[in-house]
């Protein structure tokens, strides 16, 4: 257990506290549980990446992984758009702008503190579900640091599953067949992690996670002198947008950073779009039939794949819909050659290749400044939330994770993983 706290967590529902711990849920309510530190003024400690914003991670030991959220102006991509303060916030591979995320996303912001959270309260093996990315992050984390991932992966995810070492004995790679989905993935995960001795990574209720995701913008708070006025970033569970949003709610309890939460402008990828149907309905509630009709084969004409979560935390408390609502958000619907366009725009103009999911945040912005929802001189930060692939791969040779087992459906029985 935990020595010393440096925070509690508080449940956003009924408002029962908790010391430090890996907690995911209320025993009373199903709502997010949200930290809060004692550290109530950012205090950027000295250390290469992520760990810098130590003030609020959940976590004792300071981070010294040099991977890390770097923030920089846009010229060209801004000239083009007429703006003039946009910002990238970007999260990759890219060593000439001080950018060293090996995995090349975002999800790896996410895996540091949850690995170094799962060490500090004794847990030796971790269990989540991935559509590609959030796989690959961990799975590095775990070479790197030594406790055991169990990661489960729809098949479409399998090639995303590389990482830049060795991989180690530590890494459990189970995929599913095709036909099976990332949320037929996050269904196995939950069986498996009821198993002993199992941790489950819990998602948007894991609070490591949120945190790590949301040094994006503290990074850009930082760099800028004050929160940006909007926010735009590609969605498949929404946990960037909520991240965001608790993120800013700090830096105004802060003081230095401007009073002014910035809007979420949030984009997902047709025919694949349930929050931004619910959204624009103007329901908290995702309705399957209505919003994702379909939705195995909506999911399969996805261009950007990791955008596809069937059960994202939208309308839970504390979740993406009241973000949206505090922050008088916008969703996005883009197409397919919607994010290619963006995407070649981005990577001509910027000078580094960027993952599909970061064209569909391109492409929303530009969206947004032709239907005026940016002013041409607010201040604009784009999480490009990977890229630096084709960079990386200059730079380090790739290994493939191979599945140790492969699944026909989410209901196996457990036995056969041989876990
Ligand atoms: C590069 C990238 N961007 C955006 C997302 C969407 O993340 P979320 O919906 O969890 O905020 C993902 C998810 O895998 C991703 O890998």
């Amino acid at each position: 257990m935990i020595a010393m706290g440096r925070f509690i967590l508080k449940c956003l529902k009924c408002g029962r506290e908790y010391g430090q711990e890996y907690r995911l849920t209320c025993e009373d309510d199903d709502s997010l549980l949200r930290a809060e530190y004692f550290e109530k003024r950012l205090e950027l400690r000295d250390q290469p990446g992520i760990g810098r914003f130590h003030s609020w991670l959940p976590i004792q030991e300071e981070l010294t992984t040099e991977a890390g959220p770097v923030t920089y102006k846009s010229e060209a991509l801004a000239r083009e758009l007429g703006l003039s303060n946009l910002y990238i916030g970007f999260s990759g591979y890219w060593p000439e702008k001080g950018a060293f995320i090996k995995t090349c996303s975002f999800k790896e912001l996410e895996a540091h503190p949850t690995m170094q959270l799962l060490k500090e309260s004794g847990g030796k093996a971790i269990v989540l579900a991935s559509a590609g990315n959030t796989g690959r992050a961990f799975a590095h984390a775990s070479a790197l640091t030594g406790p055991d991932v169990y990661i489960v992966v729809p098949d479409s995810g399998i090639p995303k599953l590389w990482i830049p070492e060795e991989p180690t004995d530590s890494i459990h790679l189970i995929s599913m067949t095709p036909g099976n989905d990332y949320t037929d993935a996050i269904n196995l995960a939950g069986r498996i992690a009821k198993l002993p001795g199992m941790v489950p990574e819990g998602g948007a209720k894991n609070v490591a996670r949120r945190e790590g995701m949301g040094t994006v913008m503290l990074d850009a708070a930082v760099n800028i002198g004050r929160m940006p006025d909007h926010y735009f970033q590609a969605v498949g569970s929404g946990t960037g947008g909520i991240s965001a949003w608790e993120a800013a709610l700090r830096l105004r309890a802060d003081g230095r950073f401007g009073s002014g939460l910035p809007k979420l402008q949030l984009a997902q990828n047709l025919p694949f779009v349930p929050m931004y149907n619910a959204w624009q309905a103007g329901r908290r509630e995702i309705i399957p039939e209505i919003d994702m009709k379909d939705a195995k084969k909506q999911i399969e004409e996805t261009y950007a794949t990791v955008l596809t979560n069937r059960a994202p935390p939208y309308s839970v408390i504390g979740g993406l819909y009241d973000a949206l609502v505090d922050t008088d958000g916008i969703m996005y619907a883009v197409t397919k050659e919607e994010a290619l366009e963006a995407k070649a725009l981005f990577e001509a103009l910027e000078g580094i290749d960027i993952l599909p999911p970061s064209a569909v945040a391109v492409a929303s912005l530009l969206k947004a400044v032709e239907a005026g929802n940016v002013g041409k001189d607010d201040t604009i930060l784009l999480n490009i939330a990977g890229g630096g692939f084709k960079r990386l791969k200059e730079d380090f040779t790739l290994f493939q994770v191979e599945p140790e087992v492969t699944v026909r459906d989410s209901d196996v029985p457990l036995e056969d993983l041989k876990i």
